[in-house]
């Protein structure tokens, strides 16, 4: 065997990733996949496994990569139906379409609307050596979702330690090269929450809330949740915020204008913007279409903006 031509060969294929040791008859690559995605590191180890191969010889080709140091940003609110689930699914494509690799993780028990909302309904991640591989969306960020594990409607008969369970196997996932998790939590501060804090340990949280006091209320407990666990709050998003009629485009404010930017300076939180009630929102929303993914949406992008800011600071 020609040492020489082999290397030649693999670095032909790989360049500078691979490193090549020969033995006797035995060919050992090792292949630094670092920044690669699932499939090109596929691909990767396909080609520099062929680039490698003598007949007579014995190829091992090992892939490493290093860990991409990976955020979770946290979406929460203090009660459900919200918007909590359109607020995740559009802040996650609208940081993906800002720069940077996103995946989304749908933890809400109560309703796992996300592979609706991100056009991927009926779709079951795979497991590989029992890891799981999050579900491509036709909007570049990866899901994974209580709602492919689980039969509909069974989740809820959850115990704890299995939604915990399902929790971790979903944020531990084969996420590639995604650097930011957008983790829709579910409404309240039960025990998912709990564990998200606690075990997972966001880098910051959103929370949503509707204009409505009540809401505010409510919504001030989930900033006492993460408060108190020493998981920064990036700010509130206030979600049905004035109605934006479908004929002329004029928004009124039903439920009263300002309530909730000022419970944000109340609390001493940054306000970081308002999604007004919107009919289009719902009926894109439901066709798996987001708002965010289109490209007149300014909405959920100045929101992404200020939360990838965060970021950048933090
Ligand atoms: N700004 C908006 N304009 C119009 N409809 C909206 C808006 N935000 C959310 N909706 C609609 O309100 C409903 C509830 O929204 P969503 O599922 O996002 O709430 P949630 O807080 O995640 O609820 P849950 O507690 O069930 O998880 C959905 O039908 C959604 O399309």
């Amino acid at each position: 065997m020609d040492a020489e031509q082999v290397k030649g060969a693999v670095a032909a294929v790989a360049g500078t990733r691979a490193t090549v040791r020969i033995d006797g008859q035995r060919i050992g690559v090792v292949v630094d996949a670092s920044g690669l995605d699932q499939q090109a590191r596929d691909a990767l180890e396909a080609s520099v496994r062929m680039a490698a191969s003598v007949p007579g010889a014995e190829v091992r080709v090992v892939v490493t990569a290093e860990r991409p140091t990976r955020r979770l940003i946290a979406v929460a609110s203090g009660k459900g139906g919200v918007g909590k689930s359109t607020l995740s699914a559009n802040l996650a494509i609208a940081l993906a379409r800002g720069g940077r690799r996103v995946g989304l993780v749908d933890a809400d028990i109560y309703g796992p609307s996300q592979p609706r909302l991100m056009g991927v309904e009926g779709t079951r991640p795979e497991a590989r050596d029992k890891v799981l591989m999050p579900v491509a969306t036709p909007y570049g960020v990866p899901l994974l979702s209580m709602g492919q594990l689980v039969e509909p409607g069974r989740a809820l008969a959850w115990r704890g330690p299995m939604t915990a369970g399902a929790l971790g196997q979903m944020v531990d996932a084969e996420w590639g090269i995604a650097d930011t998790l957008v983790v829709d939590l579910p409404p309240g501060t039960g025990d998912v929450q709990l564990t998200m804090v606690q075990k997972h340990r966001p880098a910051g949280a959103v929370i949503v809330s509707t204009p409505q006091d009540l809401a505010l209320i409510d919504a001030r407990r989930a900033i006492d949740l993460f408060d108190k666990a020493g998981v920064p709050v990036i700010g509130l998003v206030e979600n049905m915020a004035g109605y934006a009629c479908p004929h002329c485009g004029e928004v009124s404010d039903p439920f009263g204008r300002g309530g909730a930017e000022a419970a944000a300076a109340e609390a001493g939180i940054p306000f970081l913007g308002r999604v007004p009630l919107d009919i289009a929102i719902r009926t894109a929303s439901d066709a798996g279409q987001p708002p965010a993914a289109q490209d007149d949406d300014r909405v959920f992008a100045g929101i992404a903006a200020q939360v990838a800011a965060w970021m950048a600071r933090n």
